[in-house]
């Protein structure tokens, strides 16, 4: 028996042709002060790609592969998907639900971290979304999984499958570069975030390639000059390699989930030619996309959940890898908001 009667999977989105990508980017930016320039050249980078984000079909694969492993796994649940930005939106998808008679639903993000974009922003989007739709089901957020096995794994094997594929001979000096989006200092929640990547970027370079050099950077700033993001942005940290002696990269990915835009062209577009221009031999590692560990973490953080409300606590094991431990069950009011870390 479960308390939920549905699983949510809840995204970014994406356009899906040429002429969704300014509304796109509209709705992505509305009230927060990006530059227009900055729109046209991501822009351009959405167009390289026909105009298509990769966001929108990995999110069906996840679906789909979610799907599979609640029959398996002998959960019985329907999975819906929503969108921040873009088509299925999410108050679209709630009202959906509500009308197949869904009443309580679990909601799994495909945003591993604390911050505010990371988290806080997507509870917010539920809350606006069960507000435009009367009756709507209650929608509970599973827990923050950046250091669960099932997160952590597929980034091992994909750190050392990148580390396999480069020359032979530069594989044992190999330096990792962790790489996350950057969010502005004034973000709330953005020290949280900084201490969740070091903590798992740590675990997976111990793992993957222990021994080896590596770095915590950034990537897909936005905001203007003026305004502090968190740094350093990969281009920038990879300039600064062939001068210590590094002559070979593997870019993990580490805040990233799937291989979306973000990743398809600030990393093997960008930071992949200004490494060539360096003369590194650059490989970027996967994300966890629908890797099978991913897809079976989801149906344990929901057992987990259910396992919490049944016992009245958050007891039971919550799997939880690396220095800072499991984050709590369900995010305390007012987290990654402004005075609260
Ligand atoms: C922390 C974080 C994540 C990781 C957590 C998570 O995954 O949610 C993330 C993911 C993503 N960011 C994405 C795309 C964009 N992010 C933008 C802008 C921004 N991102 C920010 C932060 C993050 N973003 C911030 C602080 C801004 C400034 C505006 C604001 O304060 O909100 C812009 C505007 C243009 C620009 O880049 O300036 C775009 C187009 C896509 C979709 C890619 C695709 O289409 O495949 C994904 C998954
Ligand atoms: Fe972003």
């Amino acid at each position: 028996m479960t308390s939920y009667d549905a699983l949510l999977l809840l995204s970014f989105g994406g356009p899906e042709g040429p002429d969704d990508v300014i509304p796109f980017l509209e709705n992505v930016t509305r009230g927060r002060g990006i530059p227009r320039e900055r729109l046209e050249q991501v822009g351009e980078h959405y167009h390289l790609f026909g105009g298509v984000s990769p966001i929108n079909q990995q999110c069906r694969d996840l679906k789909a592969a979610i799907e599979a492993d609640f029959k398996a796994g002998g959960v019985d649940l329907p999975v819906y998907w929503g969108n921040r930005n873009w088509d299925p939106y999410l108050a679209d998808t709630v009202r959906r639900m509500k009308d197949d008679g869904i009443r309580r639903a679990a909601a799994f993000v495909t945003s591993a971290y604390s911050c505010y974009s990371c988290c806080r922003q997507y509870l917010d989007d539920i809350d606006r979304a069960r507000a435009e739709v009367p009756g709507a089901p209650e929608i509970d957020k599973l827990r923050i999984y950046y250091n669960h096995p099932g997160f952590v794994e597929p980034f091992v094997e994909a750190a050392r499958a990148a580390l396999d594929r480069l020359p032979a001979e530069l594989r044992d000096e190999a330096h990792l570069a962790f790489s996350a989006h950057s969010v502005p200092l004034s973000q709330p929640g953005q020290e949280r975030y900084n201490a969740e990547l070091n903590d798992v970027s740590a675990l997976v370079a111990e793992r993957a390639a222990p021994g080896h050099r590596w770095a915590l950077v950034y990537q897909s700033r936005s905001g203007p000059p003026s305004q502090p993001w968190l740094e350093p942005d990969i281009v920038d940290h990879l300039d600064t390699l062939p001068g210590q002696g590094v002559r070979a990269v593997v870019n993990v990915p580490i805040g990233f989930v799937s291989d979306h835009m973000e990743v398809k062209y600030d990393l093997d577009v960008e930071a992949s030619n200004r490494a060539a221009e360096l003369g590194l031999a650059f490989e970027r590692a996967a994300t966890p996309g629908h890797h099978p560990r991913f897809v079976s973490m989801v149906r344990e953080l929901l057992l987990e959940r259910e396992d919490a409300e049944e016992t009245g606590d958050g007891g039971g094991e919550r799997p939880a890898l690396g220095a800072l431990g499991p984050r709590p069950d369900r995010c305390p009011a007012g987290c990654c908001t402004r005075g609260n870390q």
